[in-house]
Order: structure tokens, then C-alpha cells, then sequence
């Protein structure tokens, strides 16, 4: 008898090997993106030279090559140091994983070979370890150590601005910090701005042109020969370019479009698939935040939902109402509602306008819905 998986495997496939398009994939050359990596070495340079590098921080939108950039000068810097056989270690954290000061501090040690727990020291235990193996290389040549701190306004808004307290109190130690927002900084108090001195470098959204560059060096690592029509790479370019020229989102489109092709099994990627690459992501991502919101905060976009299709103006008063029917007597108060309101207005899920009923009859906030009547409709009855 065949095996099932023989079947399967049988059926060919546009791609030649899809890794190449996953996010963790760190290509050996990353277009339009010199001016920035070749500013991280300029500072990063002083270490061969067996100086602590000044501290550098990193700023810029989603999918503008942050990470790649930083992940890419740490291999260059480590195969430079190996060269000239000096002690430089460069570690690389993301803070969306390590929240704390003591968790970052610990994954240091332990990216370091030392054994420290996630929990059960104190913060001052941790601490002088990480200490220690500092200094516990310090035969011959200082070790150098570069602390790469990606997505660090998660972290100083988690935790407080200890770790760079910490970090920057530390010998021989340089950050690097990876935020997407400029004003991150608010979070840093001024006892640790002083010895926090960071050199800034910018990477700006990428335009459609520079998009298309990425995307065809990435397509010909990771699609068959001669599988993608002419109108497709240009097609995920343009719509990635309006989504603040995010390369993240434009190899997503990419990948999808060719998952579609195998899915139609057809030979060949179509300008079509890349359009219905961009629904299947966009309902991707509306179902993933609908299902992950709390239970309430569901009802309540249920009972948006219901007001929506019967064509109804959505005032608070008569989302609350009907919040009351859907949810069955399991009710939060009126007032929470409205944080709620806020919440997914946030969100983007909902947008809500003012309107004056004139005079003497004040005014009253309408509620809308921003996403697909349909999408929601699937997210919230597939819970
Ligand atoms: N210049 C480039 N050349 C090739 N691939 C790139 C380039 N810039 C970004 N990418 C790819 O786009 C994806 C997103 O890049 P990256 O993770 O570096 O962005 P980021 O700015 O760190 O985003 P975020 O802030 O969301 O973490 C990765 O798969 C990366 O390999």
C-alpha cells in the first residue's frame, strides 16, 4: 500500500525550499540596508581595536530590517574578532521573551555557560554571576561583551529602566537597543540617562523599488524556476510599500500567494493569488486578535456584530442593551463597557465618531466596525 505522505509529496510544488522565506531566516546579504549596518560597525569597530563600544540604539517601523541588520553585524563582528583571536562575545536578546532584568540578566548567564534559574535568586545573585563570568575571562585580553536588546520598549515598560541601570554599570559591556519607537527613551530615568550615552541610527520604511530588490533576491533562493509571473513580486512591493514598507509583511504575502499556488495546484504564481494572499492575512490576523481577546470583551463585539447586520446605529446605551441579551446575565457594568469601547478602538476593530443630535439634545458617540462583517463573524463562532 502507498504511503499517504508519498501522495502528498508527489504533488509538486512551486517552491524549491520555503525556509528562505521564513522571518528567522537571516540572508547573507540584505539590499539597501549598507548605510545602516555599515554605521552599527563603525562604532562596533572600536572593540577590535579592544575599546568597550559606545552604546547604540536602532529605531524604526515593523519589517524595516532592524533585526536582520543587527543579527548580520554580530556574525561579521564575531568572524572579525576570530581573526585576530580576541575575546568579544556578542549576545542577543528579544525582550518580548525576557520581560524582566533578572530573566535578561539569567539568559545572559546562560548563553554564557552558567546555570541560573529563571526564578528563586535574588536580582543581586544574578547580577554578580553575570558579573563574574565577565570577569572570570579576563586573562590576557579584556572580554568585550555586546548585549543586543531587541524590542527593549517592551521590556522598559515591563520592568523599569534596571537593566540598562545595570548593563551600563557593568565593565566592559555594550548595548545594543532595538525599539520601533522613537520616543522609547520616556521610559529611561534620568539617574541612568547619564551613563546611557547611545549613538542613534535610523532605518526608514522601505519603498516599493527597494521591496522589489529583497523580494526577487528572496524568490530566487526559495521558489522553482521560472513560477512566478511577471506582476507578482511588483504586486507584493506595492501593497507592503503602503503597509509602511514592512519586508516582513511582503514576504508574507509572498509565501502565502505560493501557498495558494500549491494549494490550486497550479504551476505558476498569479498577480491573484498575491490578492488573495492579502485577505487570507488579513483574516489571519483579525481571527487570531478576536480569538486571544477575554471573553467579554467578545460579547461585546458579538453584540456589534448583531446591531451591524440589523443595520442599527450603535449607541452605547443600545450596545449595552444588547451586550445584556448576548452574554446571558454574565454582565460586566455599564461604565466597563466603555473601556472596552476604548480597547478595541485601539485595536483598530472599531472606530467610534461623536455626533451633536443639535441643540439641547448633546451629543452621542456612534460605534462602527472597521473590520469584515464575515471575518468577525467566523472568528467569533469559531471559539
Ligand atoms: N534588506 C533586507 N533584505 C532582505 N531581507 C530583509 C531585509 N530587510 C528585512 N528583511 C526581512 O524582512 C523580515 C523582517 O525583518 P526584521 O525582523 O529585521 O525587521 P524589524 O525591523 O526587526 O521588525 P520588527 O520591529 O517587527 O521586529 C525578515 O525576514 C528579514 O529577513
Amino acid at each position: 500500500m502507498t504511503n499517504i505522505f508519498d501522495n502528498l509529496a508527489d504533488k509538486g510544488s512551486v517552491f524549491k525550499d520555503k525556509q528562505y522565506l521564513d522571518h528567522r531566516f537571516l540572508p547573507d546579504n540584505l539590499p539597501h540596508r549598507k548605510d545602516q549596518i555599515t554605521g552599527i560597525a563603525k562604532y562596533w569597530i572600536e572593540a577590535l581595536n579592544n575599546v568597550t563600544p559606545s552604546d547604540v540604539t536602532i529605531y524604526g517601523k515593523t519589517g524595516t530590517g532592524k533585526t536582520a541588520a543587527a543579527k548580520f553585524a554580530m556574525k561579521q563582528l564575531e568572524e572579525a574578532a576570530s581573526n585576530k583571536e580576541l575575546r568579544i562575545r556578542t549576545e542577543y536578546i528579544r525582550c518580548t521573551d525576557y520581560t524582566t532584568e533578572y530573566q535578561v540578566i539569567a539568559k545572559l548567564c546562560q548563553q554564557m555557560g552558567r546555570d541560573v534559574p529563571y526564578r528563586g535568586w535574588t536580582k543581586a545573585e544574578v547580577v554578580n554571576t553575570f558579573r563574574d563570568i565577565l570577569k572570570s575571562n579576563l586573562y590576557g585580553n579584556k572580554m568585550i561583551l555586546i548585549v543586543v536588546l531587541d524590542e527593549i520598549d517592551i521590556l522598559l515598560k515591563n520592568d523599569g529602566d534596571g537593566i540598562l541601570y545595570t548593563l551600563t554599570r557593568t565593565d566592559n559591556v555594550s548595548i545594543l537597543s532595538i525599539s520601533n519607537y522613537v520616543d522609547f527613551k520616556k521610559f529611561i530615568k534620568s539617574r541612568v540617562m547619564s551613563s546611557f550615552r547611545d549613538r542613534e541610527i535610523v532605518f526608514p520604511p522601505y519603498g516599493a523599488q527597494q521591496l522589489v530588490d529583497i523580494l526577487e533576491e528572496r524568490s530566487r533562493l526559495s521558489f522553482n524556476p521560472e513560477t512566478l509571473t511577471n506582476d507578482v513580486i511588483p504586486l507584493c512591493a506595492a501593497m507592503a510599500a503602503k503597509e509602511e514598507g514592512d519586508a516582513r509583511y511582503a514576504l508574507d504575502l509572498l509565501r502565502t500567494a505560493g501557498e495558494i499556488a500549491d494549494e490550486k495546484e497550479s504551476k505558476l504564481v498569479h498577480g491573484d493569488y498575491v490578492r488573495e494572499a492579502k485577505d487570507k492575512i488579513e483574516h489571519n490576523k483579525i481571527t487570531d486578535l478576536i480569538t486571544t481577546l477575554p471573553a467579554q470583551q467578545q460579547r461585546v463585539l458579538e453584540a456589534i456584530l448583531n446591531l451591524t447586520q440589523e443595520k442599527e446605529e450603535i449607541t452605547s446605551g443600545k450596545l449595552y442593551d444588547t451586550y445584556k441579551e448576548v452574554s446571558k446575565g454574565d454582565t460586566v457594568s455599564y461604565r466597563r463597557i466603555f473601556d472596552f469601547i476604548n480597547e478595541l478602538e485601539m485595536l483598530g476593530i472599531i472606530s467610534t465618531n461623536t455626533i451633536s443630535r443639535g441643540r439641547g439634545r448633546g451629543r452621542t458617540n456612534i460605534i462602527s466596525l472597521q473590520c469584515d462583517n464575515d471575518i468577525l463573524e467566523d472568528a467569533l463562532y469559531s471559539i
